[in-house]
């Protein structure tokens, strides 16, 4: 039996990455919470986790420590959740600081923090996630961190009241902010729930699931649950990109090209959309408060694998199969020879065009624009095969319902083949298209019609 393993060039991929990089010291521990002090500096954890829910990992991926501000976004998945952006955007900015994340960096006169990766925006959208009572709200956001996670989280209690026995000036964020009016709950309770949100017990393939979640729309890819509404996980990936990285977030993503989140702990995960969650854990910080490891794999990772969000992607599969007038157009059937002469010297008035796939935005681009080569000059037949279409977004559904409308209003007569994935695109071309099941079918009602006219006009 062949081994399994031995076709995992992923994990080999990760493994070579983490043998590079492991000699690495530079770095200083966190050490303004006393308790992360503790933390060792040569632990080296690296996961990938794909859309397809595998999980591939390095090193010291399963070693838990607190997940820190790495916790951000995923807190604030679940306010915008509950509140919608129109509504979170009241009350915190969408805003890159370029400051710490520890930075006082509050609105003038508003007093909204600038976003919610740095640790006000974080203090202020923690304390919107609606609940009855701190205890409630603590509740709720493990709740969502261990559904992110796709396993029951817990709180490192040690660290808690390690961070709460020395997290003043946290609290005095939540207290300027409190009198500024952009924070409505209690500035010590509310700085107690975002502690105890930053000391959720973690592992490196956790943030690597947690990541993959966010990169998949939102549904956990290990669990298949749908933790937040594909709209949001967008949102959330958008700040991550311009925000995650602090006042290092400008340099990440010219880079890695990732939306990406890094804690002091050591913690960092990235977000490929569609692709990966990509996670590292390391305690050597640089200067910003991310990993030092973390950063420079993430780097290597995101080139190894081609993951930065400006690359050009490749090309998807042709989506017209056949463009065209006259003979490539003809249905097949068999005609008396008096026919076969008048269609052949009037075979441009019927256009057959063909596509496939999946058709979104460009795609249905591409296929306008072969209609507009296709379509004959004088009024004819139009013949548009969706057989093989799989599915059409619903820009791409809106765009062909116009295209097909306006060439019927033109004068002429639109077919549509097959396309039971076209679905809601049926109702955008509002009945000017017949539908047949065959492409033949359609090309043979075009060519009836066709010769109908043509025998009835003097010769
Ligand atoms: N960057 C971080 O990870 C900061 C989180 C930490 N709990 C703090 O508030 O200071």
């Amino acid at each position: 039996m062949t081994d399994p393993v031995a076709f995992d060039v992923v994990s080999e991929g990760l493994a070579e990455v983490h043998r590079r990089l492991l000699p690495v010291t530079d770095g200083e521990v966190a050490s303004y919470i006393p308790q992360l002090a503790l933390a060792d500096p040569d632990d080296f954890g690296i996961a990938l986790v794909s859309m397809g829910g595998h999980r591939y990992e390095a090193g010291s991926s399963r070693t838990e420590f607190t997940i820190q501000s790495v916790s951000k976004p995923f807190v604030h998945a679940l306010a915008l959740a509950e509140l919608g952006l129109d509504e979170m955007s009241r009350w915190v900015g969408n805003e890159p600081s370029g400051d710490a994340f520890n930075a006082i960096s509050l609105e003038h006169g508003t007093g909204r923090p600038a976003n919610p990766m740095i640790n006000a925006g974080a203090i202020a959208t923690t304390n919107l996630v609606p609940a009855d009572s701190p205890a409630e709200r603590s509740a709720r956001i493990l709740d969502a961190l261990s559904a992110f996670a796709g396993r029951r989280l817990a709180v490192d209690e040690e660290v808690y009241r390690s961070e709460a026995a020395t997290g003043d000036r946290n609290r005095a964020l939540a207290y300027l902010m409190h009198a500024a009016g952009s924070l409505r709950t209690d500035p010590v309770e509310a700085a107690e729930v975002y502690f105890r949100q930053c000391s959720v017990l973690v592992n490196t393939v956790d943030l690597a699931v947690m990541g993959a979640t966010l990169a998949n729309g939102g549904v956990n890819p290990v669990t298949r649950e749908q933790v937040v509404p594909e709209q949001v996980a967008v949102e959330v990936l958008s700040v991550m990109a311009t925000c995650g990285m602090y006042d290092a977030a400008g340099d990440w993503l010219v880079r890695v090209g990732l939306p990406a989140k890094s804690g002091v702990s050591g913690g960092l995960t990235a977000a490929s959309p569609a692709r990966f969650g990509i996670a590292c854990y390391s305690p050597p910080l640089d200067r910003t408060g991310s990993s030092v490891r973390g950063v420079v794999a993430l780097r290597e990772l995101s080139r190894r694998f081609g993951m930065h969000l400006m690359h050009h992607p490749a090309p998807g599969a042709d989506t017209v199969t056949a463009a065209g007038a006259g003979a490539r157009a003809a249905s097949g059937r068999e005609r008396a020879a008096a026919d076969r002469e008048l269609l052949a010297g009037a075979g441009d008035r019927v256009a057959l065009v063909a596509a496939r796939g999946e058709v979104d935005f460009p795609a249905a681009e591409r296929l306008l624009h072969a209609l507009a080569g296709a379509v004959p000059v004088v009024p004819g037949w139009v013949v548009v095969d969706l057989d093989q279409v799989t599915s059409v977004n619903p820009v791409a559904g809106l765009m062909l319902g116009r295209a097909l409308d306006r060439i019927a209003a033109s004068g002429h007569r639109v077919a549509v083949v097959g396309g039971s994935a076209v679905g809601a695109a049926d109702d955008a071309w509002g009945g000017a298209a017949v539908r047949h099941a065959r492409r033949e079918e359609a090309l043979a009602w075009a060519e009836e019609a066709l010769l109908h006219e043509l025998r009835s006009l003097p010769h």
